[in-house]
């Protein structure tokens, strides 16, 4: 990275930069990363909000690319001092095929690798995710562990385990040769479920709620635990460890770091209650209103309509075996390495987190179904 005498000239690029992460992660580095001079943001479909950006001091450069394209990649990496990849296909719904999920998210991450090997830079950033890790096939709970936590990590679902697959990628890339003779210094973060301003299963939930006057139906018992992270404190996360990995390349790189903050250990419902329920939703049933076999008939009847459909039009419900199992399995972590490794404190509080996640929920046009 640069040396200090021209630290205000720092070019970052994040991969992803459009989504519901990378946005945060695009706004919180124009807000608090001084040294910045480029910020490159990499993504098959750029929004239009990126315009307002253009207008503050840093130089934001929109590059429509796909990071499958390992040309395109090179090109958006080359002169970058950090990268952040948080690039992906979020998919656990059956929307795209495994080939299509593997194709993005493993050589996608292969492509950002060799390109920083091939232009020099020093620097990358992996956005993995707690599912690299479980709930495993089996449904074994994770209850409130850490990075060191013994745990069976078995995968059969295409996202988790390509997630999996392109964090093992990233790690060992730490340390390799980059064009120049430094060595690449790479890390990964692993937030649990993301929530906050701009998340579609929340919005998707929400009108699923208003369509059924207002109620949502409980599915999962109220005993399992569902870590939960604010995308602000994922987001300063990310540029935290992107400031100190420089600093600190002999103890973060290779490194995983769980993402976490003050946000309360609950079923995946009721956490969802924290923001729906102020806006005027009401959990129907203190449990599950169907026993969990009629639930998991009712999740194979949808992945047999989606498959039969499939041909015609995209069915691709929330309920699926797949996040029926995940949502009934406790996976919460308690850490403290990110803050032991680089000093991350949440920036957000509890509090903050769930009034600024509220605001968004209502400021949803709720007629817009
Ligand atoms: N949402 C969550 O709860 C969690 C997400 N993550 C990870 O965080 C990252 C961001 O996830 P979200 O923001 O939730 O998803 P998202 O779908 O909102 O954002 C992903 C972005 O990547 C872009 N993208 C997809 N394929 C691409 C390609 N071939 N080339 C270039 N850009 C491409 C999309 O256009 C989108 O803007 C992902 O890597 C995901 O695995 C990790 C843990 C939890
Ligand atoms: C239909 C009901 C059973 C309902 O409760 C289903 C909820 C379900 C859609 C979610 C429950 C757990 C979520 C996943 C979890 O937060 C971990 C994730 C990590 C990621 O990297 C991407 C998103 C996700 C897989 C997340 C997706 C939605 C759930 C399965």
């Amino acid at each position: 990275m640069a040396d200090s005498a021209q630290a205000q000239k720092l070019v970052y690029l994040v991969t992803g930069g459009c989504g519901f992460l990378g946005e945060h992660v695009v706004r919180m580095l124009l807000q608090r990363e001084p040294r910045l001079r480029e910020l490159r943001i990499f993504d098959l479909q750029l929004g239009p909000w990126l315009e307002e950006l253009k207008t503050g001091p840093v130089q934001v450069i929109a590059i429509k690319g796909d990071v499958t394209q390992a040309h395109e990649v090179i090109a958006a990496v080359a002169g970058a001092h950090v990268v952040i990849h948080a690039a992906g296909l979020v998919d656990v719904f059956g929307r795209a095929s495994p080939e299509t999920i593997h194709k993005v998210n493993v050589q996608g991450t292969q492509n950002v690798i060799e390109a920083c090997v091939q232009t020099g830079t020093q620097f990358l950033v992996y956005t993995s995710s707690m599912e690299v890790v479980g709930p495993n096939v089996k449904g074994h709970p994770f209850y409130r562990g850490n990075e060191d936590t013994p745990y069976e990590a078995v995968h059969r679902h295409p996202y988790p385990h390509s997630k999996a697959l392109a964090e093992q990628l990233v790690l060992e890339a730490n340390g390799r040769k980059v064009c120049g003779g430094l060595p690449l210094v790479t890390c990964a973060l692993r937030p649990t479920g993301i929530y906050g301003e701009g998340h579609q299963i929340m919005r998707d939930i929400y009108y699923q709620g208003l369509r059924l006057g207002g109620r949502l139906f409980r599915a999962i018992p109220t005993s399992v635990e569902h870590g939960r992270v604010y995308v602000g404190n994922v987001a300063w996360m990310h540029v935290l460890v992107a400031r100190e990995l420089e600093q600190r390349a002999a103890l973060m790189g290779g490194q995983v770091y769980f993402c976490y903050d003050k946000s309360p250990y609950k079923s995946y419902e009721d956490f969802n209650m924290e923001f729906l329920g102020p806006c005027g939703l009401r959990l129907v049933g203190t449990r599950p209103l169907l026993p969990y076999w009629l639930l998991m008939l009712l999740a194979v009847l949808n992945a047999l309509l989606q498959w039969l459909l499939r041909p015609l039009v995209l069915y691709a419900p929330l309920l699926n075996p797949y996040t029926l199992a995940v949502a009934n399995t406790t996976f919460t972590v308690s850490t403290n390495k990110a803050q032991r490794h680089f000093g991350y404190e949440p920036l957000f509080s509890w509090e903050d987190s769930r009034t600024r996640t509220i605001r968004w929920v209502q400021a949803m046009d709720g007629s817009a179904q």
